[in-house]
Formats: C-alpha cells, sequence, structure tokens
C-alpha cells in the first residue's frame, strides 16, 4: 500500500521527528537524497556531473533550503551551479553552504534568469512546498513559466511548485516537472490529479519520518494488495459462493451499455451473472455473453424484478434509461438491503430523490464528475479541481460509498483513507468503459467484498487490463506495470477490449 498525507500531517510528524535531532538533520538528509537523484540526469545528459548546469530556483522557504544544500553538493562534484534568489529572503546557511562549494546566486531578474533556464541541463524547482498557500506569486509565477520551455531536466523538490501537497489542486502557474524528489512520505498532491499529473515519476527519500506519521489520508492498492483482496474459488466453490451478481442495465436506446457491463462481470470472475431488463438489451447480452442467465422485464408491473432469481449484489444504471421504468426499477432493487452499485442513468435517479438512498444496504456510486456535480450541485470544475474535497463529501452526504472516475479514480468513505488508483491509461477515456468498471465492481461485491474494496479493486484491475489492451498482447508480459503510464507505444482500444483482458490483469497481478 502506498500511503499519502496532507501538509499538516507531514509537518507534525516532522516536528516530532525534529526534537529529537540535531538541527539541520533533516534538511541535510532530505538534500542529500535530492543530490543523489540528480546525480545520474546529469550523468545521462552530460556523461558526468562535472561541467554539467544546474540551476536552481530558491524561493523563501526551507524547500528552497533543500534545494541550495543539494546544489552544494552537486557544485562539489564540479557541476556549476547558479541559484535564482526568488524570496524576498533565501535559507542562510543553504546560501553560505552553496557559495562554500563554489556555486553563485543572483537575485530574479527576469532576462538573466531565463538565460540561465535556457542553458541548464537540470532546472531544481525549489520556490515552494508544503509551506505554499494559494497560487504562486510573483515572481514565483514567471519562473514556473520559464521552466515550460526549460531545454534541461526538470526536477520538483518535495513538491511541484503551484501543486498543493494536501489536495492536488493547481490554481494557477505550475511547474511542470519530469521528476520530483519528495521527502519523508508522499504527498497527497503527488498522487491525485490535477496535481499529480505535473509530478512526473516520484522518488520518495526516506528521512525518518516513518514512526511520526499517522494513519494515512490518501492510499493506493498495489499489485500485491489487490491480488490479497480478490476472492478466490476454492475446490468446493459453487457459483452461490463465488457470488450471483444482478445486473440492471440498458434500454432498447442504450443496448450496448448492458452487453458491456455483462462482460465486466463475467471477465471478472462472477459465480454467475443474472441480467435483467427490456427485451432489446437482453437479446443483445444473450447473444454477446450466453452464460448470463436473462429475464426481460415486464412493462408497467408492480414490482418488475420479482421473477429474476436469486443474487447477492446488485448493478444498476448503465444505458437503463430516466423513464418512469427505469425509476421503478432502481428503486425496486435500492429497496432490497443487498450491496448495490448505482452508475450513470441509476445516479440521475437518486440526484432527483435522494431518498432512494435511505437504506438498509451498503450501496456503491460511481459518479464521473459530471454526475457527481448534479448529485452535490457544485459547478463540474470544482470538483475536477478537488477531487478529494468532493469524493469525501459526496460519501459522507449520501451515505455511500463513492467512486469518483477520473485520470486518477478516487474511492471514499466515511472514515477511512480515500483511494487513488494508479493503473489505467489515456486510452481508457472512451465510452463505455465506465459501463464494464460497473461490471467488474458488482462482481467483486457479490463475490462478499466491501464497497470500499471491491470499488479500489476494481478500478485497479480497470485500468490494468486497459494498459494490457492497449499495449497489445506481444508487450503486455514485459511491460504495463502500474505505475508507468503514459501512451507511450500503445494503441486506442475499444471498452469491450477493457473486459476481454481482465484475465490477463489478473493472472498479471
Ligand atoms: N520541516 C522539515 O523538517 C523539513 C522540511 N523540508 C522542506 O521544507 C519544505 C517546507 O518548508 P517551509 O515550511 O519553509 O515552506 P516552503 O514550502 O518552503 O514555503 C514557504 C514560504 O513560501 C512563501 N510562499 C508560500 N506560498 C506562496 C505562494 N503561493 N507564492 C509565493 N510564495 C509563497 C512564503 O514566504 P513569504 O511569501 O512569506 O516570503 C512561505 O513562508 C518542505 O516542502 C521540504 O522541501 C525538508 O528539508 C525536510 C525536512
Ligand atoms: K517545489
Amino acid at each position: 500500500m502506498r500511503t499519502a498525507y496532507t501538509s499538516d500531517q507531514i509537518r507534525a510528524a516532522e516536528l516530532a521527528l525534529m526534537a529529537r535531532l540535531p538541527e539541520g538533520t533533516l534538511m541535510g538528509r532530505a538534500a542529500a537524497g535530492l543530490a543523489a537523484a540528480c546525480a545520474p540526469v546529469l550523468a545521462e545528459r552530460r556523461g558526468r556531473v562535472y561541467g554539467s548546469r544546474v540551476v536552481l530556483l530558491v524561493g523563501s522557504g526551507d524547500n528552497g533550503g533543500d534545494a541550495l544544500y543539494a546544489g552544494a553538493r552537486l557544485a562539489r562534484r564540479g557541476a556549476r551551479v547558479d541559484a535564482i534568489l526568488a524570496g524576498s529572503r533565501a535559507h542562510q546557511e543553504g546560501l553560505a553552504a552553496l557559495r562554500a562549494a563554489g556555486g553563485r546566486a543572483v537575485e530574479f531578474a527576469p532576462g538573466p534568469a531565463r538565460e540561465l533556464i535556457g542553458a541548464a541541463d537540470l532546472v531544481l524547482d525549489g520556490l515552494v512546498g508544503i509551506g505554499s498557500t494559494g497560487a504562486l506569486r510573483e515572481p514565483y509565477g514567471t519562473l514556473a513559466g520559464f521552466t515550460a520551455d526549460a531545454p534541461g531536466v526538470v526536477i520538483a523538490v518535495d513538491v511541484p511548485s503551484g501543486v498543493d501537497a494536501s489536495s492536488g489542486r493547481v490554481d494557477g502557474p505550475v511547474v511542470r516537472a519530469q521528476a520530483t524528489v519528495t521527502f519523508g512520505a508522499y504527498k497527497n498532491g503527488l498522487l491525485v490529479d490535477p496535481g499529480a499529473s505535473f509530478c512526473g515519476a516520484v522518488e520518495l527519500v526516506d528521512i525518518g519520518l516513518g514512526p511520526y506519521l499517522p494513519d494515512p489520508d490518501v492510499a493506493a492498492l498495489t499489485g500485491d494488495d489487490v491480488a490479497d483482496l480478490l476472492p478466490k474459488p476454492a475446490p468446493e466453490s459453487d457459483k452461490y459462493r463465488r457470488g450471483v451478481i444482478g445486473i440492471a442495465a440498458g434500454s432498447d436506446t442504450f443496448a450496448g451499455a448492458a452487453v458491456l457491463a455483462a462482460g465486466g462481470a463475467v471477465r471478472a470472475g462472477a459465480g454467475m451473472v443474472r441480467f435483467a431488463s427490456f427485451e432489446e438489451p437482453v437479446r443483445l447480452v444473450r447473444a454477446r455473453w450466453p452464460e448470463a442467465v436473462t429475464t426481460v422485464l415486464t412493462p408497467g408491473a408492480e414490482r418488475p424484478l420479482d421473477d429474476v432469481g436469486r443474487v447477492q449484489a446488485w448493478v444498476v444504471g448503465p444505458g437503463l434509461g430516466t423513464g418512469r421504468e427505469a425509476h421503478a426499477i432502481v428503486r425496486e432493487i435500492l429497496a432490497t438491503d443487498l450491496p448495490v452499485l448505482v452508475d450513470a442513468d441509476g445516479l440521475t435517479h437518486v440526484a432527483a430523490d435522494r431518498s432512494l438512498l435511505r437504506r438498509s444496504g451498503p450501496t456503491l456510486l460511481t459518479p464521473h464528475a459530471g454526475e457527481l456535480a448534479r448529485l452535490l450541485d457544485v459547478p463540474r470544475e470544482r470538483i475536477e479541481a478537488r477531487r478529494i474535497e468532493h469524493a469525501r463529501r459526496a460519501a459522507a452526504e449520501l451515505g455511500a460509498t463513492v467512486l469518483l472516475k477520473g485520470s486518477t479514480t478516487l474511492v471514499a468513505e466515511e472514515d477511512r483513507p480515500v483511494r487513488v488508483n494508479s493503473t489505467g491509461t489515456p486510452w481508457l477515456a472512451t465510452g463505455g468503459t465506465g459501463d464494464v468498471l460497473s461490471g467488474i465492481a458488482g462482481a467483486l461485491l457479490a463475490g462478499g467484498l466491501n464497497c470500499y474494496d471491491a470499488a479500489s479493486c476494481a478500478a485497479y484491475l480497470h485500468g490494468l487490463a486497459a494498459r494490457i489492451a492497449a499495449a497489445g498482447p506481444d508487450r503486455a508480459a514485459g511491460g504495463s506495470g502500474p505505475g508507468d503510464s503514459g501512451p507511450g507505444g500503445e494503441a486506442p482500444i475499444a471498452a469491450l477490449d477493457v473486459a476481454e483482458a481482465l484475465p490477463e490483469a489478473v493472472r498479471a497481478l
């Protein structure tokens, strides 16, 4: 499990640790780790550290101090190091160390700063770290802008300046780093978008904070965690022990969603899929997934699901429609005390009538930002900007587990760390993949996982399957490990490809 913390949590742990150590120890450890991470970057560009050019962007706080001390270490190895002092003050001991090692420091001025950055092999962003508040002020914002054109490598010290460490929020100018060297523990903003997308590869330097850290605020499952959590069939398993999932999805207009949701459930290992819907989706599901047991629902029936048979969890909503008949189905399913996953059109019914969520069984809601905007009645952009906060708020207000889809999918449940998903690929942003996700999570719910684990394991498998599908069969075995992202060498995928790659994803855990 990868764990992450707010700035306040990190600061409290640092204070507790610092009280037991001579002054300057932690910054010394941080700077040593930072310089050690920089040396290979310079060696790769120049063949060696000696003779390379390093520019430090130095703010007024300890983040700048880290950069100055790391710069001093690189200067001692023969790098030409120039510090641009952007704040009203700079870390004095750090500055003295840099100068003693032969490095130079200049006050910020736009022309010379641009020139130095333009000639650097490496730019270290030490403007602000966990002490940052609000959008970057001047001249920090201008310097952040200059880094966008830097020909050299940009490494962020602790956190890319402009990213709020606690939330991942980005409110203005921001440094886009190729790598971030962070100290003591991951900060939330390094794992959650939009901040995470500015970090590049994140390297964690251990400064001894571990024993002083509280319960994490955010956590990311690893492949091993998912492998441990997934229900496994035992020799005595039958379909009921493996889990029977009921899916109510699709309509005569949007029948495809049904095929995709059913596919997610079948390929994620449901013991049995019972599929209940209108005529056209039932016909399609029967044709594509003959293992599903299907029921055509009678329009206008008082209790439309009476003939479906026993299930252990429900998925309701993908493509179901927003009309009266769909509403009756959503209402009847939510009236059971079974675990229920509500997605897509199901969320529209719930947003219109929140009383549907007053129920005894566990509920998992799987909105994207637009759907959550309707559920919470706040603008979509605000949700995109503050994903952790809104996922948490939705879980508390709606009394449900909430999986917020997006480039970093989050799972929130009251009194638990928000889980952030680490798998996925930009190719996953295509129609129908959400329907597959609902089927996977539903199968895991029926298999006995609670909403929190089912949602986070489903997101992980879904993202991993997408990578495998996008990378193609030849590359899947070696590449595409969780944690690395990006479309390099990948090709477009369709939602059904994701479902079909699920067995491979489970094998790859
Ligand atoms: N504590 C430890 O043990 C260790 C800490 N470590 C390191 O210390 C870092 C935290 O250092 P920190 O607390 O000094 O805060 P930091 O992020 O440098 O900036 C604060 C100053 O920046 C300014 N400022 C704020 N917002 C701004 C904005 N939007 N735009 C512009 N300016 C802004 C504001 O200054 P002012 O404006 O008042 O001049 C404020 O005082 C941490 O990230 C890690 O790198 C490591 O060495 C490991 C051990
Ligand atoms: K920084």
